[in-house]
């Protein structure tokens, strides 16, 4: 039977495919520069859907995928009632507060950007700060630029964003990797096959695996 997985479209995408390359599995060369959202692999029993990034766990929460890859970040921010079985190591950036360089505490209810609200929100109760959250969905850079908000919390990889837009990082939240995600039915139910996959994925996965969840 024809397993579903759900796969991040964009950053995360190519090397999830190449993981799965690595693993054995024979995926058709076409497969990174097709439009389609629906890819169906039959000679592997498997049917990707391709999915924006934040949306795959809720994917796999309804079952309408069996299994996703997703990045800790949007795990943390979905809170999707899904098992996370393996970190696959890839997609490697961090979550950060950021701000201008002149940046001060002091205000009352100080406004952080993000596109990551619930994060950024627990961050914020976690340190015993107030904050207010404005939410934004992208160039979350140019709320401190233009005066939005003081603080913003998004992810860094390379750091290039900030430094060509004059933002300090002042603080790391978490390390970030992709996940292998699994619905929980089908990880009863298709214990077998889902175990199989997980087994061959965790044989080619770089690194030391010390991540915590
Ligand atoms: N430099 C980075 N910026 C953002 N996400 C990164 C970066 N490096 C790795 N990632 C991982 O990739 C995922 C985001 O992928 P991508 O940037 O393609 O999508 P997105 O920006 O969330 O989607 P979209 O812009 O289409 O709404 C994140 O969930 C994170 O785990
Ligand atoms: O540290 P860096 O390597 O520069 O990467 C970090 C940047 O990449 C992401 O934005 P993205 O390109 O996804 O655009 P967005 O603003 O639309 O989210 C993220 O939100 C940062 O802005």
């Amino acid at each position: 039977m024809t397993l579903t997985m759900a796969m991040p479209k964009g950053r995360i995408f190519e090397e999830a495919v190449q993981l799965l390359r690595s693993a054995g599995y024979n995926l058709p060369s076409s497969f990174e520069q097709s439009r389609k959202l629906i890819i169906d692999v039959p000679n592997e029993s498997l049917r990707f859907i391709l999915a924006k990034p934040m949306d795959v766990p809720t994917y796999v929460e309804h079952g309408v995928a069996d299994v996703g890859v997703a990045g800790k970040d949007v795990m943390l921010e979905e809170k999707r009632d899904v098992h996370e079985v393996l970190d696959l190591n890839i997609s490697a950036c961090h979550l950060a507060v950021a701000a201008l360089p002149t940046y001060q505490r002091g205000e009352l209810n100080p406004k952080v950007a993000s596109k990551y609200p619930n994060v950024a929100s627990q961050f914020f109760k976690e340190q015993g700060e107030q904050v207010e959250i404005i939410k934004l969905n992208g160039s979350i850079e140019l709320a401190p630029i233009m005066g939005l908000a003081g603080r913003i919390v998004d992810i860094v990889s390379t750091g290039q964003t900030l430094k060509e837009n004059g933002l300090v990082e002042l603080e790391q939240i978490r390390k970030i990797t992709s996940r292998f995600i699994v619905n929980p039915a089908s990880y009863r139910m298709r214990a077998g096959e889902i175990h199989d996959m997980v087994e061959r994925l965790a044989t080619v996965i770089e690194g030391d695996g010390s991540e915590d969840h």
